[in-house]
């Protein structure tokens, strides 16, 4: 059988990219004819039939027709969203941006480019405009092929971001293009989401400055055609939230955001627009998909506010909620195999039975000499994990030390950890690796070379071995021995640590054993079920130093 294809569902996100000026009247006129021109032609190659049988039948023969891509699939419904909007070099807003929202929603975006501007954060440095006929071919090219397998009755939707004035008071399209928005766009449009300036110059210039006054203006709006609006208060003087008025010709809903207080705005306007049609094409109705976009993009904001793109006033924020923890990742470099040489793993247990908080155990162990800290907190409520993690992350970060979570990939995830440590019986490796991405540690317990080769197979950056000797910190762990260890190093790909009833009496034995893919000790009680666990991290340090310090 071949690839059956994709159904997908088309929303029309018409937007101009915010600061990406649209010149005079006939231009706006040209561009609104060939959208719909070109809607009209996908409408006329498609035969709509509203019953559902004879739909699905014709949907067979098309995709029947449809030439193999030589791999099997199911059909899989695929969201779809097409912006068609101007492109922005600083990327924060945009094209750039509607395709960023929708990926971090989880919808395809197709884009037709109506403009290419040479913008940063600082402003709008050149604007190229796209010939009309050629805006009007990419939504032919898009449209000709992404509809031909839709097999229910065409959904299409129109969110029109109507970008005039930014939020920085840049006139960005000339009063003509007034006239396009009040007699072509607004009628065809399911919402439209001025900000106050554009609301004002949409009503021919009327004062807008409280919430009040807002509420007039999302009425006033939607008698003009949309059967939606949203009017978007940002830039609401004196407001303590982001006060945004919904109005759907019936009713309307005062929706607040707090304010987050940071210059990574730029592109909030296209993003909002994509996040409300991101949200419809995966069937959401208007009011959900608003509140959705809304809670967006104020997470996204709170998320970016200490990023730093450009030097401009007006920076981008991070759709994806990636970046920071990049910026933040230890030292630039993922991942030394030599952080591995003397590996603390916490017990909360022994911390009690000395009286001892775990971020004075990290402390002391890092001062003592730890390369790496793990966290492994048996019994701990996820909240108190969570907390104290966050706490020892930033111990750890000031110090430059790496710190993982035993076993919790979730809790790595809540509070931005350098990685994991996982065993046969946790989360698989693979599966971890696809969550926390290619950029943190992760560990794997082995305790055969069969289990490292899987470790390696699965994106692993090393493997704990052992118990290599006898130990009471975890129960029913079968020990391995020296000879155990050996033959894991000997077929490990990874580099290895080795773990289990290790202390300053044995450690010199197990670095002794000389295999170069051993790179240090990891050990719980001989640090941490000690009155001073500096002095213990100091001994055990000094031990090893001996090793790497002493020729053969
Ligand atoms: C460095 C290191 N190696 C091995 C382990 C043991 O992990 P696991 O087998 O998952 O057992 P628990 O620690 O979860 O009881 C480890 N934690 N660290
Ligand atoms: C977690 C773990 N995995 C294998 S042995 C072990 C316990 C190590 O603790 P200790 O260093 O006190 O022997
Ligand atoms: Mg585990």
């Amino acid at each position: 059988m071949g690839c059956l294809g994709t159904i997908s569902y088309t929303f029309f996100l018409l937007s101009y990219s915010s600061r990406n000026p649209i010149r005079s009247g006939p231009e706006g006129f040209q561009f609104s004819r060939a959208l719909k021109s070109s809607s009209r032609s996908m409408y006329r190659g498609l035969s709509l039939r509203t019953s559902m049988g004879e739909e699905t039948a014709a949907s067979m023969a098309r995709q029947d027709e449809r030439p193999s891509r030589g791999i099997e699939c199911s059909v899989r419904k695929v969201p779809h969203v097409l912006t068609v909007a101007g492109s922005d070099s600083g990327a924060g807003a945009g094209i750039q941006a509607d395709l960023k929202a929708c990926g971090a929603l989880g919808v395809y975006c197709s884009t037709v480019i109506t403009a290419v501007t040479a913008q940063n954060t600082v402003g709008v440095q050149g604007v190229h405009h796209v010939p009309e006929e050629f805006v009007g071919e990419q939504l032919k090219s898009v449209l000709s092929d992404m509809h031909v397998d839709v097999v229910k009755p065409l959904k299409a939707a129109l969110v029109v971001d109507p970008v005039m004035v930014s939020t920085s008071g840049d006139v960005l399209a000339a009063p003509s293009i007034l006239s396009v928005f009040r007699e072509e766009l607004l009628p065809m449009a399911d919402i439209v989401t001025p900000n106050l300036k554009e609301a004002s110059a949409l009503l021919g210039g009327v004062q807008l400055e409280t919430v009040s006054d807002m509420y007039s203006a999302a009425k006033s709006i939607q008698s003009l055609g949309p059967r939606n609006v949203l009017v978007k208060g940002g830039d609401l003087p004196a407001s303590k939230d982001a006060v945004d008025i919904f109005f759907d010709g019936e009713h309307f809903h005062e929706l607040r955001a707090s304010r987050i207080k940071t210059c990574n705005t730029h592109g909030t306007g296209c993003t909002l627009a994509s996040c409300i049609a991101a949200e419809l094409a995966k069937g959401s109705s208007m009011l959900p998909a608003v509140k959705v976009a809304k809670r967006f993009v104020e997470v996204a904001l709170d998320y970016s506010k200490d990023i730093i793109i450009g030097n401009g006033f007006q920076g981008p924020f991070d759709h994806l909620f990636k970046l920071s923890r990049v910026c933040n990742s230890c030292k630039g470099q993922r991942f030394k195999p030599s952080d591995l040489f003397l590996y603390a793993v916490t017990d909360s247990g022994m911390n009690k039975k000395w009286g001892h908080s775990i971020t004075d155990v990290v402390k002391a162990a890092i001062e003592g000499g730890a390369t790496i800290v793990q966290l492994r907190e048996k019994v701990a409520e996820t909240r108190d994990f969570f907390k104290t993690a966050e706490e020892c992350l930033e111990m750890c970060r000031s110090y430059g030390v790496p710190l993982l979570i035993n076993d919790r990939v979730d809790v790595a995830l809540a509070i931005d950890a350098d990685g994991v440590h996982i065993g046969q019986s946790d989360m698989p490796a693979r599966v971890a690796r696809i969550l926390l991405g290619p950029e943190k540690i992760i560990g794997v317990s082995c305790k055969t070379p069969e289990q490292a080769e899987q470790a390696w197979l699965d994106g692993a950056d090393y493997i704990g071995c052992g118990g290599v000797f006898p130990t009471t910190t975890k129960e029913n762990n079968l020990t391995i021995g020296l000879e155990g260890l050996k033959t894991v190093c000997l077929a490990s790909k990874l580099p290895v640590v080795a773990i289990g009833g290790i202390g300053v009496g044995n450690a010199h034995s197990v670095m002794k054993i000389g295999i170069p893919s051993l790179k240090g000790v990891a050990v719980v009680s001989a640090l941490f079920d000690r009155e001073c666990v500096t002095t213990a991290t100091k001994m055990l340090h000094s031990v090893l130093m001996d090793v790497v310090s002493t020729p053969n």
